[in-house]
């Protein structure tokens, strides 16, 4: 039988960044240009197959709207990883993220995984934030980063295989 290994995520980020695309193309393979705004949060899991083990992530969806900020930390707490999400096309969301960083490093879990993702990277036409930017922040607090399209599927699964690679290396090659 194979070992089945959980790691729970939870996704951070100001509102209509894509938290929930993301989790939406990920789990089911789908995208939604007229999905709702999560109120409170949203649970999902999925299982991936990886080498003689099976991984279930158990995602924590959090609402982005400033109204539901103080439920996050039922959500981060005993996380083993976090997606702080930006939207390319918005400076603003950036700062938002650098807030949520913030947060993460005072409140939450001692050795949470930081990943760092730039959403609607088929906008660049009209993007605000140079990839070198978020380059350079993800590697002065020492977080994967990667930009993300859920609407075309780019970088989805690469998202949450780095996450799982990164975790496993903190756990010194278990995942437990
Ligand atoms: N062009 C483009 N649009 C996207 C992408 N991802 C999400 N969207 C759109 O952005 C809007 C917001 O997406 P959501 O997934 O609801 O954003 P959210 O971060 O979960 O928002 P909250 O639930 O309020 O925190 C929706 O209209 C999506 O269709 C993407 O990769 N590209």
């Amino acid at each position: 039988m194979m070992a089945i290994r959980e790691l729970k995520v939870c996704l951070l980020g100001d509102t209509g960044v894509g938290k929930s695309s993301i989790v939406c193309r990920f789990v089911q393979d789908h995208f939604d240009h007229n999905i709702s705004p999560t109120i409170g949060a949203s649970f999902m899991t999925k299982t991936v197959s990886c080498g003689n083990e099976l991984h279930k992530f158990l995602i924590w969806d959090t609402a982005g709207q400033e109204r539901f900020h103080s439920l996050a930390p039922m959500y981060y707490r005993g996380s083993a990883a976090a997606v702080i999400v930006y939207d390319i096309t918005k400076q603003d969301s950036f700062h938002t993220l650098k807030k949520w960083v913030k947060e993460l490093k005072e409140h939450g879990p001692e050795n949470i995984v930081m990943a760092i993702a730039g959403n609607k990277c088929d906008l660049s036409d009209i993007r605000e934030v140079p990839l070198k930017d978020a380059k350079e922040y993800a590697e002065s607090i020492g977080a994967i980063v990667v930009e993300t399209s859920a609407k075309n599927a780019i970088n989805i699964e690469e998202l949450f295989q780095g996450i799982t690679f990164h975790v496993r290396m903190l756990r010194g090659g278990e995942m437990k």
